[in-house]
């Protein structure tokens, strides 16, 4: 790859009289780990269902793993980005097994569709569901799994075709306390890892930000309130023009905290 990961000029959406994003400029670099936060509505998700390649913008130009949408088959791109989250996770039959919904991501589909795996893809997707802590729920059906096991299960399935990009939208929704610390410490763990894809995940909460990511883009109303490195535009300002309400915001350690003043 010679240019940006992902790059977004001028992006909008629009649906009958809704701007669900607009005017959106915002570039992604290799080894950066993004969180993209903001109160409901913000239009995070369609921003990153456009990364993605699920969603086309009505203006603007989107060019992700240097393939310009509209000019590159997305078939071809799809396997190269990773994507978990409730578009994702809505469509998995309750009856797919672990082991097969993971697996059959590196054939493009999502569950068992009769195709002979190939011997390294077990063993691919039990490393992968090891490292999030999920192994000894292979056998299992989706449809038995907790909210917790699922939003891992879903992100082993994610890296599964070892792609250059990973988009996670609002992994940490859901879970209790030791839960979000849990996926919080496994994505700082990814984060700290050369080997991984760039990293987006999409998040309402400052405190969901795991230790290692560095730039965030804060969104609402459909628009970029700031973009940038995180000690830039993690600030009382920022957030509260973000939320609409007065905000402080502290940085304890590696972590983010934020409450109404
Ligand atoms: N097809 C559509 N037609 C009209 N409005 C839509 C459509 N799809 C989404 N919206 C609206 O666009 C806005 C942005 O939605 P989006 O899901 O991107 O926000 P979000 O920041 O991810 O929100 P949340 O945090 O609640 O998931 C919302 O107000 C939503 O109601």
């Amino acid at each position: 790859m010679n240019g940006h990961v992902l790059r977004m000029n001028g992006v909008s959406v629009r649906r009958d009289d809704a701007e669900l994003v607009r005017g959106v400029e915002w570039t992604v670099e290799e080894d950066e780990r993004w969180v993209v936060i903001g109160p409901n509505g913000a239009g995070k998700t369609t921003l990153l269902s456009i990364a993605a390649t699920q969603l086309f913008p009505t203006e603007g130009e989107v060019v992700v793993l240097d393939e310009r949408l509209g000019a590159t088959d997305v078939f071809e791109l799809r396997p190269l980005v990773g994507f978990a989250g409730a578009a994702v996770a809505n469509r998995v039959p309750d009856s797919t097994t672990v082991l097969d919904l993971v697996i059959s991501a590196a054939y493009g589909y999502l569950g068992r569709f009769g195709e002979q795996y190939a011997t390294p893809d077990y063993g691919r997707a039990r490393v992968l569901l090891n490292q999030w802590g999920v192994l000894h729920l292979e056998d299992r059906t989706y449809g038995t799994l907790s909210e917790g096991e699922r939003k891992r299960v879903l992100i082993a399935r994610s890296l599964m075709a070892d792609p250059e990009l990973l988009l996670l939208d609002e992994p940490a929704a859901g879970l209790d306390l030791g839960g979000r610390e849990d996926l919080v410490r496994r994505l700082a763990a990814l984060a700290d890892d050369i080997e991984a894809p760039t990293l987006v995940i999409v998040s309402h909460h400052v405190e969901e930000i795991p230790p290692g990511f560095t730039h965030g883009l804060l969104m609402r109303e459909g628009r970029i309130v700031a973009s940038g490195p995180l000690e830039d535009v993690m600030n009382a300002e920022n957030l509260s023009e973000t939320y609409g309400l007065p905000l402080k915001v502290e940085r304890i350690g590696e972590r983010w905290t934020a409450r109404a003043v």
